[in-house]
């Protein structure tokens, strides 16, 4: 079982791997570089467009995957209340500049009939939604349904905190300004003494 679990994400990344076209994505860091005035050729620059070919593969690499099945491990603990990880750490690419926006997502669950995941797969999750060309709304519901999705969870909270470099480097210029967004779900959106509660765990991490 454990087996047939590694060589289908080794399947997935490869899979991705050849989900961008690196070729294309050099020719165009190239054609970009040329149309700002630069000379690609040139020492510094002339490996850039394969760098950032590379990059790309790594930081849009969520484009093709299914969030949902990041949440594959699922096992029964004797806990029927909320699961809450605070503070998972993520970095995304504006759809709109092709700009970082990163900060901390929080991501609340109620499990339903006592299925959890694991941990770790909750951070991995976050990581497939942020990386390809999004807006932080998106981000955050994607997370929420992909838990009531996968895990059927019967609530779920996720908060997501984020600078965005497009308002912060160029634009409007304000360094600093954050951008929270909401997702809720299920029990949480009826009961609002139990989101609350959520909310004020949340609060004690900061
Ligand atoms: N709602 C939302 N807006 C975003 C996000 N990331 C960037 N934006 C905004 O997307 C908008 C794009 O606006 P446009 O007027 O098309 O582009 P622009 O002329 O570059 O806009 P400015 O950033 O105001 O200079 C801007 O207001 C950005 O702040 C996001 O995650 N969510
Ligand atoms: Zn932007």
């Amino acid at each position: 079982m454990a087996t047939f679990h590694v060589n289908a994400r080794q399947v997935q990344l490869q899979h991705q791997a050849k989900s961008v076209d690196t070729a294309r994505i050099e020719q165009a860091v190239r054609m970009i570089l040329e149309a700002i005035g630069e000379a690609p050729d040139r020492e510094g620059l002339v490996d850039t467009p394969a760098r950032v070919a590379r990059m790309y593969q790594e930081i849009f690499s969520g484009l093709h995957q299914d969030p949902r099945d990041e949440l594959s491990a699922r096992f029964h603990v004797e806990h029927g209340e909320v699961v809450l990880v605070r503070d998972i750490s993520f970095y995304s690419m504006c759809e709109h500049h092709l700009l970082p926006f990163f900060g901390i997502a929080h991501i609340a669950y109620l499990p339903h009939n006592h299925v959890v995941t694991g941990l770790s797969k909750l951070a991995r999750l976050v990581d497939v939604v942020a990386k390809k060309p999004q807006v932080q709304e998106r981000m955050t519901n994607e997370i929420a349904d992909a838990l009531v999705e996968a895990l059927e969870a019967e609530g779920v909270l996720v908060v997501v905190d984020a600078e965005h470099l497009c308002m912060s480097m160029r634009g409007i210029r304000k360094p600093g300004s954050r951008t929270t967004t909401v997702a809720t779900r299920g029990r949480y959106l009826h009961h609002p003494h139990e989101r609350e509660e959520v909310l004020r765990l949340i609060r004690l991490g900061g």
